[in-house]
């Protein structure tokens, strides 16, 4: 590992390589968004050029597509793919059961549909994002432009209702304006300190007109893989049961530390 990297680097680091061990030749692969993606996408390319590794990626944001482009990797649309063998992507937070919440750097729709049109979704992060109960992150909440201050109050009207905490809801800005996602629509944060029914939200918040999707990934990861400073990492596979623990190969080539994450 480099010795300049950070620690939290160096954790996000060797969840990537553990995951990118799963990709097999041929496989059409769900790239994902984040700094912890980034170092996956690193490590995929470092697998095409130096083994002759054959993937298609479908990429999970505009940022992802022009990284996985520049890193030499082959994509295409997922109507082209049909349908994925594998997704890997990060995540800001994700429980015992291995639901998560997702879209802190504004992709969760696509990365929802993405994963969910795979056989399987590995979700890479550093420990720090592993939590007892979701909801210490805000739960991030893309909404069309059309009326979005309707459909916030809409959302915070629901929200009384739920077995949540907190129930501040913030439309996220950026460089002073309104962000806009890949799909020109908003996102609302929720700061909701503590969801006590990830899956029950997860289906009330998408039936309010306006709401495209939520950050709520329920029933949709099927490995974890955390990463820490030591290049350990935490296995959890839900098919394969018990969770375990193993020294990630962080053997690098000096390119891939050519430039920071995200
Ligand atoms: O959901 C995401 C983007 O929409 C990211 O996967 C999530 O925000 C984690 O990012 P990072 O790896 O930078 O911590």
């Amino acid at each position: 590992m480099s010795s300049e990297m950070s620690p939290i680097d160096r954790a996000k680091y060797a969840a990537a390589v553990k995951a990118v061990d799963y990709v097999q030749d041929g496989m059409k692969v769900g790239l994902g968004t984040g700094s912890t993606a980034f170092w996956m996408i690193k490590r995929l390319a470092e697998r095409v050029r130096d083994e002759g590794l054959r993937v298609t990626g479908v990429p999970t944001s505009s940022r992802t597509a022009a990284l996985a482009r520049e890193e030499g990797i082959a994509l295409t649309t997922l109507d082209e793919a049909g349908w994925l063998d594998l997704t890997i992507d990060g995540a800001d937070e994700v429980d015992g059961d291995l639901n998560l919440i997702k879209g802190g750097g504004a992709a969760l729709l696509h990365e929802k549909i993405v994963a969910t049109a795979s056989d399987r979704m590995i979700v890479i992060a550093d420990a720090a994002k592993q939590v007892a109960a979701l909801g210490s992150f805000p739960l991030p909440v893309e909404v069309i432009p059309f009326g979005w201050q309707t459909t916030q109050k809409l959302v915070e009207e629901l929200l009384e209702g739920m077995d949540v905490l907190g129930r501040e809801v913030q439309v996220r800005q950026m460089g002073g304006m309104k962000l806009l996602t890949d799909q020109k629509n908003h996102i609302l944060d929720l700061h909701l300190k503590h969801i006590g029914n990830p899956r029950q939200l997860a289906m009330v918040l998408n039936q309010i007109p306006g709401v495209v999707e939520n950050g709520l990934f329920v029933d949709i990861c099927d490995v974890l893989i955390l990463g820490q400073a030591d290049g350990r990492v935490t296995v959890r596979d839900l098919d394969a049961g018990a969770a375990s623990e193993v020294a990630a190969d962080l053997t690098e080539p000096d390119n891939i530390f050519a430039e920071g994450g995200e």
